[in-house]
């Protein structure tokens, strides 16, 4: 899965609307429809908390998803002035559908007393200074008068900043986040976690495949796993599936050459083998993992050496894979 800063997330979109041609409306509808699929089917009374952007935006679509599946549905809007064009387009249809919505903050309690789930989308990617005056205090209420009730943030709590998960003034605490094509860089900040709730990644229709050379991170899912596990032949030889060969460990500094011989065992490769200049490891290391030793030079004659070397350089040419040990004394 691709990770995300807010300048990659930009990005993607960008590319998305102006070289796949796929309309940024289209891709706030089908943020709706995936995130609406998330929600708990049991749930039937909804506040939207909404901001002027497109994370408001959102907000207004998942609105109008959820009055169609006959939830019943109210919406806090930030503002219902300067909204974003497509915020605007689905805040319109909101109204014409005559959901109720209002920006009075006394409201706001009230609301959010007399419903089961916020769903909140005041900031998102566009996040880009502390969060103060109105905004901070929507925030705070929201906090504190949503006591066992279900907080859902849509693609990032508001107040979250997208790039290193740090909290910009004040946050949403949400149970559960629902995030739309890459894993935000700010899920990694693990110190706050306990804000983000679970994390639920969507792909709104594109596929992360096509935007491989905007982002150079990964967080590795049981999924990217899959994609590149092959199924096995029952006629197949342990020489068909790779061989590695490890150039790692002293005597003192044993650890790394364990871990990453034993690693590529379990991960499936045909032959591993470890060149170690030292043969003490052998407690340690899986029965699968072949040992190769380099004696020192010095203890050795010049024919034996050059033996040595001729047995590593079979190796080196024999194998697919090489791991070199990056360690200096
Ligand atoms: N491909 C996608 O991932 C899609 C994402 N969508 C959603 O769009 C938001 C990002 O929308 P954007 O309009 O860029 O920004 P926000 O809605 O997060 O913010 C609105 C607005 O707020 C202003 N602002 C920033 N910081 C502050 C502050 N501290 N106080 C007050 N105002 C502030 C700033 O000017 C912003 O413009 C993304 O998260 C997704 O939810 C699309 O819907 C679908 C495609
Ligand atoms: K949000």
């Amino acid at each position: 899965m691709l990770i995300g800063s807010n300048e990659t997330t930009k990005l993607i979109d960008r590319y998305a609307i102006d070289n796949l041609k796929i309309p940024s409306i289209v891709l706030m509808e089908n943020a709706a429809i995936d995130f609406v699929n998330e929600i708990d089917e049991e749930l039937d009374n909804f506040l939207i908390v909404c901001g002027k952007g497109n994370n408001g935006g959102d907000g207004y679509a998942i609105a109008r998803q959820l009055w169609s599946k006959g939830k019943k549905v109210k919406i806090f809007g930030v503002s219902f002035e300067n909204l974003s064009c497509d915020c605007k387009i689905n805040y319109d249809i909101c109204k014409n559908i005559e959901i109720k919505m209002s920006d009075n903050i006394e409201k706001l309690k009230t609301w959010i007393l007399q419903s089961e789930c916020i769903i909140e989308g005041i900031f998102g990617t566009g996040l880009n200074s502390e969060v103060k005056g109105v905004y901070k205090k929507i925030i705070e209420i929201v906090n504190e008068h949503s006591n066992q009730k279900e907080i859902y943030s849509i693609d990032i709590p508001s107040g979250i900043s997208g790039d290193d998960g740090e909290i910009m003034g004040t946050c949403i605490k949400a149970d559960k986040t629902i995030s739309f094509v890459t894993y935000k860089k700010a899920f990694l900040n693990t110190k706050n976690s306990k804000y983000f709730g679970k994390i639920i990644i969507k792909n709104i229709g594109l596929n992360q495949n096509f935007f491989k050379n905007f982002v150079n991170e990964y967080y590795l899912t049981k999924l990217d796993i899959k994609n590149v596990h092959k199924v096995r032949n029952v006629n197949s030889h342990k020489g068909d599936f790779g061989k590695v060969l490890i150039y790692a460990g002293s005597k003192e500094f044993s650890g790394a050459s364990v871990l990453a011989s034993n690693s590529c065992v379990r991960a499936g490769a045909g032959l591993v083998t470890l060149l170690t200049s030292e043969n003490i490891l052998k407690n340690n290391i899986l029965s699968e993992v072949m040992l190769l030793n380099i004696n020192d030079s010095r203890t050795i004659s010049k024919s034996d050496f050059k033996n040595e070397l001729q047995k590593i350089e079979n190796n080196i040419l024999n194998s697919d894979v090489i791991a070199i040990w990056n360690w200096q004394k």
